[in-house]
């Protein structure tokens, strides 16, 4: 990409696009074009066509989606797999259609088989059956990777897809019922040293592991990827490494300095037992992330602290 180069952000101002688009104004890029959900509803085929008959970008960076935590997802099939689907299919054809030069799809690691091999390479894709809290969602997600592949191959257009592992950070959604687990844990040890609460409930089991990613390194790998891959497999996103839910609950719990108890609400979704990424792929073309668990942990939860009265104010309008 050159630094001049017309670049949109689609979701500029949830987790994955607002690092964006801090990342790429840190780096430089100056001519970056965003829309909020209320000036462009990317689910309406023709408002998406005349953005960008006008608009015209070179570069596009898909992270605009319906996206949510375990319970969000098997709560809202519907939602997740129509408007997912809705905006992967309208912005992946505009972009054909208006010679948009590269596209970047975002689908996640709940794209893969529920009980995948682990680490998991690109091509377990399909090969078997999918979780169920989140199958929507992920039927959604390979339907816009493999748009991206089908028009690559049928057009010649440099679209590519990145499966980022689960992400976290400043910018998160903290809501405690449709979030992700760090931001729900985060809030919810925070509260309860605030309002010195004698428990907190931590969903399920504890013993899935998961495999988190900083938000800031995701940011500067899909501007890697954007500068540096073109082919038509997806390419995962991740650390390589997992912690077991109850490590999480154990860090978190230390760095709010909550001293009551842990219970554990098993009538809540485990969901997948493990979805560790297998990232040779990224390490081997030359990136590798920079912030350890603990450290992005510590700042997600500084961030949460400054933010939470806005958080909270902005769930009660
Ligand atoms: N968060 C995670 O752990 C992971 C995320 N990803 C992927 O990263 C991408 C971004 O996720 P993330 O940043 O976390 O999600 P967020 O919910 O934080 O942000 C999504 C953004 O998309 C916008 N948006 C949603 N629907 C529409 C629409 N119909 N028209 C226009 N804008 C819309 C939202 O605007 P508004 O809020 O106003 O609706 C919001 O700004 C997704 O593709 C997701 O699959 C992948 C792996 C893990
Ligand atoms: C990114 C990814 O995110 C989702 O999949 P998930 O990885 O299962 O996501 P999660 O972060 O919500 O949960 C991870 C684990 O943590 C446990 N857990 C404990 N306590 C809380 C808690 O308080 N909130 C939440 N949300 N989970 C909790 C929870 O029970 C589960 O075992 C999908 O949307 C999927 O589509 C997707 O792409």
């Amino acid at each position: 990409m050159e630094k001049n180069a017309k670049i949109y952000v689609a979701g500029h101002r949830g987790l994955v696009g607002g690092a964006l688009l801090r990342a790429l104004q840190q780096q430089g890029y100056t001519n970056i074009i965003t829309r909020t959900h209320q000036e462009l509803d990317l689910t309406r085929q023709s408002e998406v066509e005349a953005f960008f008959q006008s608009e015209k970008p070179e570069y596009v960076f898909l992270s605009a989606a319906k996206v949510g935590g375990i319970l969000a997802n098997a709560t809202y099939p519907a939602d997740f797999i129509y408007q997912n689907l809705a905006i992967a299919m309208n912005v992946i054809h505009a972009a054909y259609l208006h010679g948009v030069k590269k596209l970047l799809f975002l689908g996640s690691s709940c794209i893969y088989p529920k009980l995948c091999p682990q680490p998991i390479k690109e091509e377990y894709l399909l090969t078997s059956s999918l979780e169920p809290t989140n199958e929507a969602y992920a039927i959604a997600k390979i339907a816009g990777l493999e748009m991206a592949r089908f028009y690559r191959k049928q057009y010649g257009v440099d679209f590519i897809s990145a499966m980022p592992t689960n992400l976290y950070g400043p910018g998160d959604n903290f809501h405690l019922a449709h979030s992700h687990v760090i931001p729900a844990l985060l809030r919810k040890f925070y509260e309860a040293v605030r309002e010195q609460k004698a428990e907190v409930v931590v969903w399920g089991t504890g013993k899935p592991r998961r495999e988190f990613l900083y938000i800031d390194d995701l940011a500067d790998a899909l501007i890697f990827l954007m500068n540096h891959y073109s082919d038509e497999s997806h390419i995962n996103v991740g650390v390589g490494e997992d912690v077991e839910i109850r490590e999480l609950v154990e860090m978190i719990r230390e760095i709010s300095g909550f001293s009551g108890k842990v219970v554990y609400d098993t009538s809540k979704p485990d969901g997948t037992p493990r979805k560790l990424l297998d990232v040779s792929r990224l390490t081997s073309l030359g990136w590798k992330p920079k912030t350890s668990l603990r450290e992005g942990l510590e700042k997600t939860y500084a961030w949460l602290v400054e933010h939470y009265d806005a958080i909270v104010a902005r769930e009660e309008r």
